[in-house]
């Protein structure tokens, strides 16, 4: 495809490109490693190197065309210059990845986005079509899983991906868009034509300057990359948000459609919900008609994101009948409330990926109703990572759990004592301390007797601990569940 085609797709004045503007593009890179001869380069300013250093090399290399602000320095290539240059390298770059799949959704918010773009993947699959998801899990097809890496992968990964997906013949996307991924322009230049919020708490706050400066992040997907009239999927829960307010007047506001689902839902409204020994029965009011759905996951937090997936599901075009027929036939996402065993003391023990204050609370609070003893809760918090939500992770975990056993979780470059201390400051004195993972989980399946339950927060389907950091980084094979299984089957012996 011509370069001048592909400026002119995006908005781009082809004269900018001068005699480049006729030659063929034969791809895009955003790291100068990965230019072949005929490449549009992408030079961006990051947090660990100045992508604009790289442009000699990316030209060395056979770049065509470099996209990089005004200032940068560009010589033997046509330089698109562009303020923002990760908007106008995206919108490039989705104008010579095509096809893509024909319905696209995204979902955005603090907690809640691997489950729910997970179950509209599924919906989609009971519902009889070809569908994948992109998000923390990977990229998940009809065939496999494969990981990326990210939650929400880099523009080239994440548009290349789109493309071997519709090649496959994939109709149907649902992926996750994370804070970092919508203010860096990771997902620019596809149009969903439904977008959901989930929720919005405290993270990332070591990334973002404020709750201010993260809500509008997460609302780029409203205000800029959602299509003209799409329709916006909210969550609009028992309590009365003002994160939730402020989101549907982000939709109103860029006149989307709005889809609100919940207790206080005008669309979806969840009218009663009771739990079950597997699951819990749901009364749903959608349409005009009331239905009882049993779900088969347990948890009000599953409810918040299988409610919404139906929600995207019915947005993208999806029968009704077939949405709801599915969601009774949800199958549980990795590492979210997963049941990794039941200890021969007959305590089952659960692994989940809750690693925000928020989202301790709703894990803790959806095992309760089938505790009769005692709630065990073992969790860390991530080096690295926001330093703020580790007091109140402690302390949401003291309020709600019996026993607590603060462990290490990902310390990355830190020191993984200092992080315990931060987190036993919001738990308190009664919590038990023991840093070595497996020595935490082993204590928490030796200590749990019959109606106990425990819970592994924080790692979810994660495969590693990671340790240290920039060269000595190293990722230590480790697996809740499967440690949980293992010190199960020493506990029995
Ligand atoms: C802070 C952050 O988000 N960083 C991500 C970002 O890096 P960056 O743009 O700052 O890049 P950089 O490393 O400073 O380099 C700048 C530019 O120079 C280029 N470069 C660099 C070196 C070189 O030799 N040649 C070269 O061309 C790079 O390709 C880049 O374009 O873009 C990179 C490429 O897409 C990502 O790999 C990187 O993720 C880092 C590793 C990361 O840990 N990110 C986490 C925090 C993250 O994004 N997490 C969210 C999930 C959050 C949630 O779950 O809510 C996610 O979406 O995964
Ligand atoms: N709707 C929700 N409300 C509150 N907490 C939730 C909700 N959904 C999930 N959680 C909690 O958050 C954890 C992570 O869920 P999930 O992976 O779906 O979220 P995510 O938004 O993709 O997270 P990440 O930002 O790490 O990608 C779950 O294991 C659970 O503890
Ligand atoms: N996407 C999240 C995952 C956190 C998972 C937890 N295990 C940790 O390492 O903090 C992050 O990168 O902040
Ligand atoms: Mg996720």
């Amino acid at each position: 495809m011509k370069l001048a085609k592909i400026l002119r797709g995006a908005d781009l004045d082809p004269a900018a490109a001068g005699d480049a503007a006729d030659m063929d593009v034969t791809g895009f890179a955003i790291d100068h490693r990965k230019v072949a001869p005929g490449t549009v380069f992408g030079a961006f300013r990051g947090a660990q190197s100045n992508g604009e250093d790289y442009i000699p090399a990316a030209i060395e290399a056979g770049a065509i065309a470099v996209v990089a602000r005004p200032e940068a320095a560009v010589a033997g290539a046509a330089h698109i210059a562009d303020a923002e240059p990760r908007r106008a390298f995206a919108h490039a770059a989705a104008h010579f990845f095509t096809p893509i799949p024909a319905h696209i959704v995204a979902v955005t918010g603090t907690n809640g986005k691997t489950s729910t773009v997970e179950m509209t993947r599924q919906i989609w699959r009971m519902a009889g079509e070809r569908a994948a998801s992109i998000g923390t899990l990977g990229v998940t097809t009809p065939d496999e899983s494969v990981s990326t890496g990210l939650t929400t992968p880099d523009i080239v990964t994440f548009l290349s991906n789109l493309t071997g997906l519709a090649r496959e013949g994939v109709s149907h996307v649902a992926f996750e868009a994370s804070s970092h991924g919508l203010s860096q322009y990771r997902n620019e230049g596809v149009r969903p034509q439904a977008v959901g919020f989930t929720n919005f708490s405290r993270d990332h706050l070591d990334y973002h300057a404020d709750m201010e400066e993260y809500f509008l992040a997460k609302m780029r997907l409203f205000d800029e990359v959602a299509a003209e009239g799409a329709t916006a999927v909210i969550w609009t829960g028992g309590e009365e948000s003002g994160w939730t307010a402020r989101a549907i007047q982000h939709a109103t506001k860029r006149g989307l459609k709005l889809l609100t689902a919940g207790e206080r839902g005008e669309d979806i409204r969840l009218t009663a919900r009771k739990a079950t020994p597997l699951g819990q029965d749901l009364t749903v009011e959608h349409g005009g008609t009331a239905r009882t759905i049993r779900l088969p996951l347990i948890g009000a937090y599953q409810v918040a994101n299988a409610l919404v997936a139906a929600g995207l599901a019915l947005a993208s075009g999806t029968d009704a009948g077939r949405v709801w027929d599915a969601v009774a036939r949800l199958q549980p996402v990795r590492g979210r409330l997963e049941r990794a065993v039941i200890a021969p003391s007959g305590a089952p023990v659960y692994v989940d990926y809750a690693h925000t204050a928020d989202a301790l609370e709703a894990a803790i609070l959806a095992l309760r109703p089938h505790v009769s003893g005692r709630l065990i809760t073992v969790f860390g918090a991530g080096g690295d990572r926001d330093h703020g939500k580790r007091e109140p992770m402690g302390a949401a975990a003291a309020k709600h759990s019996d026993l607590i056993i603060v462990t290490d979780d990902n310390p990355r470059g830190e020191d993984p004592a200092a992080i315990r201390r931060a987190v036993i400051a919001g738990a308190g004195a009664e919590a038990r301390e023991i840093g070595d993972r497996r020595a935490a989980i082993a204590a928490a399946v030796a200590e749990a007797g019959e109606g106990d339950i425990v819970l592994l927060a924080g790692k979810g389907h994660e495969k590693g601990q990671i340790v240290g950091s920039g060269e000595r980084m190293q990722v230590l094979p480790f697996d809740d569940v499967e440690v949980a299984r293992e010190c199960a089957a020493g506990a029995g012996s």
